[in-house]
C-alpha cells in the first residue's frame, strides 16, 4: 500500500472551482473519507486522484511516483463505485478473473488471487453463482473483491454504499472497516453521509464548495471543529447555532440578544469571546452539553419550546432562543409541552464560540 499526497489541486470548470487549492496527506494504511454536502467537490477530488479527469493545477504524489501525468491504468489504484456495474453473465469467479486476465497473469496464479480475495470478503460459496443470484450486499462484495484482485496500492470509493437498504449499509459498513483493518489498505471513501465517515474512517476530510475545510480524526473534527460550517455539518442532531451579541462588563464578557437577557461568561470563554472581529458570535452547542430547566435560573437563557421527539430512549426537544433553533436532548421521563417558556443552560467547558463574521472557531489562546 502507499502513501497518498494531494499537493494545492485544483479543478475548475470556467470560474467555477470544484476543487479549489486543496492539499492533504493519506499516509500508509490510513482510511480516510471526503465528506461534504452534495456539490461541494468530493467525487471530483477522487476522480483527480483516480486520472479520470484532467487536473487544473497542482500534484497528486502515489507512494514514490508523481502520478499527475499517469493514464488511471499507471496510477496503481483500483476504483469501488455505488454502481458496481459487475458483468452480468460471468459468474462471480469470472468477475474477479478478468481483470487479471485482462493483465495477461498466468491462469494458476490468477486462480490463487481470485481464492484469496474470495476468503477476505467471505464469498467463496458464491463463487459459481451470476450477479443477480446475488444480493445487494453480496454484489458490493464481489466489487470489493474485484478491487483487491488487483493488489492496488490505493483503493478509491466513491460511495460504494449508497445502493443498499438502511441494514445493509450498516452491515457493509462493518465489513469495509474490517476489510480496510485486515488489510491495512490505504482507501479513500467518498461519502456525503457524515455517520458514515465518523465510523469508518481514521480521518475525515471535510470540503465545501470546493474547499477543505478541515482534515483531521473525526473525534477531533467532532470535538473542535474550526468553523461554523463544519459545526453544523458533523455530528446528529447538528450543534445548535445561536448568532449572539458579546458586551464587555468590565473583565467579564456577557452575551446578550435582543430579548434583552445576559449570560456572563467563564473566564476561558471571555477570552475567546473577546477575539471576535466585531461584537458578533455565534455560540455552538450539543445537545447532550445544554440543560433544560423549566422554571428561571441563574445562568440560564430564555427558551421558548418548539417540538417534542420522543425516540425511545431519549428525547429531543427543539426550543427557539431568539430566531435560533436549539436541540436539547432529555430524559423521558421529564415532560415538556411546545410553546412552554423554558431555560437553557449552556456548560461553558463544553460550548464552542465562533466568530460572527468570520465563522471561524475562537480560540483562548
Ligand atoms: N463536467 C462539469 N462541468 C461543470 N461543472 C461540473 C462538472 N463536473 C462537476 N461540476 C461541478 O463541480 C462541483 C463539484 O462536483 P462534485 O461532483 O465533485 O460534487 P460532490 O461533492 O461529489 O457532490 P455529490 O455528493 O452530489 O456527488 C459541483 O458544483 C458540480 O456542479
Amino acid at each position: 500500500m502507499a502513501q497518498v499526497v494531494l499537493q494545492d489541486i485544483v479543478k475548475s470548470y470556467g470560474s467555477l472551482y470544484a476543487v479549489n487549492h486543496v492539499s492533504l496527506t493519506v499516509d500508509d494504511g490510513e482510511f480516510v473519507a471526503l465528506v461534504g454536502p452534495s456539490g461541494c467537490g468530493k467525487t471530483t477530488t477522487l476522480n483527480l486522484v483516480a486520472g479520470l479527469l484532467p487536473m487544473t493545477d497542482g500534484d497528486i504524489v502515489i507512494g514514490d511516483r508523481i502520478v499527475t501525468d499517469l493514464d488511471p491504468k499507471d496510477r496503481d489504484i483500483a476504483m469501488v463505485f455505488q454502481n458496481y456495474a459487475l458483468y452480468p453473465n460471468k459468474t462471480v469467479y469470472k468477475n474477479l478473473a478478468f481483470p487479471l486476465q485482462m493483465r495477461k497473469l498466468p491462469k494458476d496464479e490468477i486462480d490463487q488471487k481470485v481464492r484469496a480475495a474470495a476468503k477476505v470478503l467471505d464469498i467463496v460459496p458464491l463463487l459459481e453463482r451470476r450477479p443477480r443470484e446475488l444480493s445487494g450486499g453480496q454484489q458490493q462484495r464481489v466489487a470489493l473483491g474485484r478491487a483487491l484482485v488487483r493488489d492496488p496500492r490505493v483503493f478509491l470509493m466513491d460511495e460504494p454504499l449508497s445502493n443498499l437498504d438502511a441494514k445493509l449499509r450498516v452491515q457493509m459498513r462493518t465489513e469495509i472497516k474490517r476489510f480496510h483493518q485486515d488489510l491495512n489498505a490505504t482507501i479513500i471513501y467518498v461519502t456525503h453521509d457524515q455517520l458514515e465517515a465518523v465510523t469508518m474512517a481514521d480521518k475525515m476530510a471535510v470540503m465545501n464548495k470546493g474547499f477543505l475545510q478541515q482534515y483531521d480524526t473525526p473525534k477531533n473534527v467532532f470535538d473542535n471543529p474550526v468553523n461554523t460550517f463544519v459545526a453544523s455539518f458533523i455530528g446528529s442532531p447538528a450543534m445548535s447555532l445561536v448568532p449572539l451579541e458579546v458586551v464587555q462588563r468590565g473583565d467579564q464578557a456577557v452575551l446578550t440578544n435582543e430579548a434583552g437577557w445576559e449570560l456572563p461568561l467563564s473566564a476561558m470563554n471571555t477570552r475567546k469571546a473577546l477575539k471576535a472581529t466585531t461584537n458578533k458570535v455565534v455560540l455552538g452547542a450539543r445537545h447532550s452539553t445544554i440543560k433544560l430547566h423549566k422554571s428561571e435560573t441563574v445562568g440560564a437563557v430564555p427558551a421558548r419550546v418548539y417540538t417534542v421527539e420522543p425516540t425511545g430512549d431519549i428525547t429531543f426537544v427543539q426550543a427557539f432562543v431568539g430566531e435560533a433553533v436549539v436541540i436539547v436532548s432529555l430524559d423521558p421521563t421529564v415532560i415538556v409541552r411546545p410553546d412552554e417558556d423554558v431555560w437553557l443552560e449552556f456548560d461553558q467547558e463544553r460550548m464552542h464560540l465562533f466568530d460572527g463574521e468570520t465563522t471561524m472557531a475562537l480560540s483562548a489562546a
